[in-house]
């Protein structure tokens, strides 16, 4: 899968640094708390997976699928829910984890849900923040990386299905692309 990359943006390393310091800047944020970590299917589960490891607190995990993305590169722009929590929110301290905030619709999407099912708080931590990307006005409370505005894949993000499991960040050569 190397070959296909134009470019490695954030290394195996860089990822690991920064999700031990995410952890433990959240345990400290949390302590004496019992936070709901919320991970948004499927781009945040490699993130979701190494995050909750280095959380020196006691947490639940629960998983929504959303989805606003078809095969390609472009956001339709409408979000759907394709799977729903199986944990109530009310009362609870949400975390929300993404693997990457782009036009920011399906967190803005999910933010006002959790808050009209009455969640104490809701916050979000991602691992790639594309501020370019905007179309919603929103700021992460924390994200691990900025990165341009380009199509990304691996560690959780992927383009028409594959390269979620790379251990690194990184972006595909054009030709790639072109040919789906
Ligand atoms: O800020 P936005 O423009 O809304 O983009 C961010 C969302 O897009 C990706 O998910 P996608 O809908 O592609 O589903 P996936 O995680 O199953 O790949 C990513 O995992 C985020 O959830
Ligand atoms: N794979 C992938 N999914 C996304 N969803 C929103 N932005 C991106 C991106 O840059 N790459």
């Amino acid at each position: 899968m190397k070959n296909d990359m134009r470019e490695i943006l954030i290394t195996e390393e860089e990822i690991q640094e920064k999700v031990k310091l995410l952890g433990r800047e959240i345990s400290n944020e949390y302590d004496g708390k019992f936070p709901l970590f919320v991970g948004v299917l499927k781009g945040a589960l490699p993130f979701m997976a190494d995050l909750i490891k280095q959380v020196d607190i006691h947490v639940e995990i629960d998983f929504m699928d959303v989805s606003s993305y078809g095969k390609g590169t472009v956001s339709s722009g409408e979000v759907k829910i394709v799977k729903d929590l199986n944990t109530k929110v009310e009362g609870r301290d949400v975390v929300i984890v993404e693997d990457i905030i782009d036009s920011g619709l399906t967190l803005s999407y999910l933010i006002e849900l959790f808050k009209y099912r009455k969640a104490k708080s809701v916050k979000v931590v991602t691992l790639l923040d594309k501020p370019e990307g905007r179309k919603v006005d929103l700021v992460p409370d924390r994200a691990g990386f900025i990165v341009p505005d380009e199509f990304v894949v691996g560690y959780g993000l992927d383009f028409a299905e594959r390269y979620r499991n790379l251990p690194y960040v990184g972006v595909l050569k054009p030709e790639i692309y072109e040919g789906e």
